[in-house]
């Protein structure tokens, strides 16, 4: 039998209160969350709530979901965690989904509560996923990044967190084997995809070497020298927020995690994000459907 997913926190007990998603251990976290074996995650509400619904139909409206009970088109689940008022939280057969706001010590908030709740749940085989938006390096809009390796504003291939006035580096690398099954299903249903290092920063302006930000003191020089190093020494094919947080936190926790995202704009062309709503509503679908897919075909 798989072994039940574990935290070795020894100060964790039966009685435990999830607070920013709104559940406690007295909401029968074994019986509702137990079957749970992919938790999904992106940065915006709306995304995620589509993504659930994608899912619902996806993999056959599966009995084991919760749903709302005023249903209305497209809106058939229940937001678990409505009454905490901070993330949105779907179940859908055997996955969870949830947003995470923007940046790491946003996504560390939800996702420390995510993995309690699949700790007091006693669920097996967990693996994450976060599924997002990124300024691409050197790529064509549209095109989806699959990440090997997160590297911070700093070009580390780590994630850094300050515990009791310390900083601690956790190593911050996805599961190769997702992310080759990923790609499989990116060639099958024809969506341009890659394999690469993505920086995740603090800041979506100056950290990611935007010139169009409130402030900035650097030169067009030295941003193109830092987006040619970033690209030729390190990989670099995408930026976004929350890339080390994720697989910083899910590798310490000994899970699984794949981050699959799509991009809005080349920096090497430009800065500001100028495509049309609908045109971004199609880009940040194809995350969407590569998870989905994955899900359909593995569960
Ligand atoms: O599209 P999401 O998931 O929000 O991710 C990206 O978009 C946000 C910035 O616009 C950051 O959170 C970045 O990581
Ligand atoms: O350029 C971008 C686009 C989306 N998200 C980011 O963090 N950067």
């Amino acid at each position: 039998m798989a072994e039940k997913f574990c935290l070795s926190n020894p100060n964790l007990t039966d009685e435990d209160h999830l607070y920013h998603i709104a559940l406690s251990t007295s909401d029968n976290l074994p019986q509702r969350f137990g079957d749970v074996k992919y938790v999904c995650m992106g940065g915006k509400e709306r995304r995620m709530q589509k993504f659930a619904e994608l899912l619902y139909d996806t993999l056959g409206k599966p009995k084991n979901s919760e749903l709302t009970e005023q249903p209305t088109p497209g809106h058939r689940l229940k937001n678990i965690s409505q009454s905490g008022g901070r993330y949105c939280f779907y179940k859908v057969g055997p996955v969870a989904i949830v947003n995470h706001g923007i940046g790491n010590p946003s996504l560390s908030v939800v996702l420390n509560e995510m993995l309690k709740l699949i700790h007091h749940a006693g669920c097996t085989d967990v693996s994450f996923f976060r599924i997002g938006t990124s300024g691409g390096l050197g790529m064509k809009p549209g095109t989806v990044i699959i990440t090997k390796q997160a590297y911070n504003g700093l070009l580390e291939n780590c994630y850094r967190q300050v515990i009791c006035g310390k900083e601690i580096r956790y190593p911050a690398d996805t599961n190769p084997q997702l992310a080759e099954d990923l790609l499989k299903c990116a060639k099958d249903f024809k969506i341009e995809a890659i394999a690469g290092n993505t920086m995740g920063t603090n800041d979506f302006f100056e950290e990611q070497a935007r010139l169009d930000g409130a402030f900035c003191e650097f030169s067009r020089q030295e941003k193109s020298d830092f987006l040619k190093r970033a690209h030729d020494e390190f990989g670099i094919r995408n930026f976004e927020m929350e890339s080390c947080c994720f697989s910083g936190l899910c590798a310490r926790a000994n899970l699984k995690c794949a981050i699959v995202c799509t991009t809005v704009v080349n920096r090497l062309e430009r800065d500001d994000v100028t495509a049309d709503k609908s045109l971004l509503e199609e880009w940040e679908f194809y995350p969407q459907q590569l998870v989905a897919e994955y899900i359909k075909r593995s569960c």
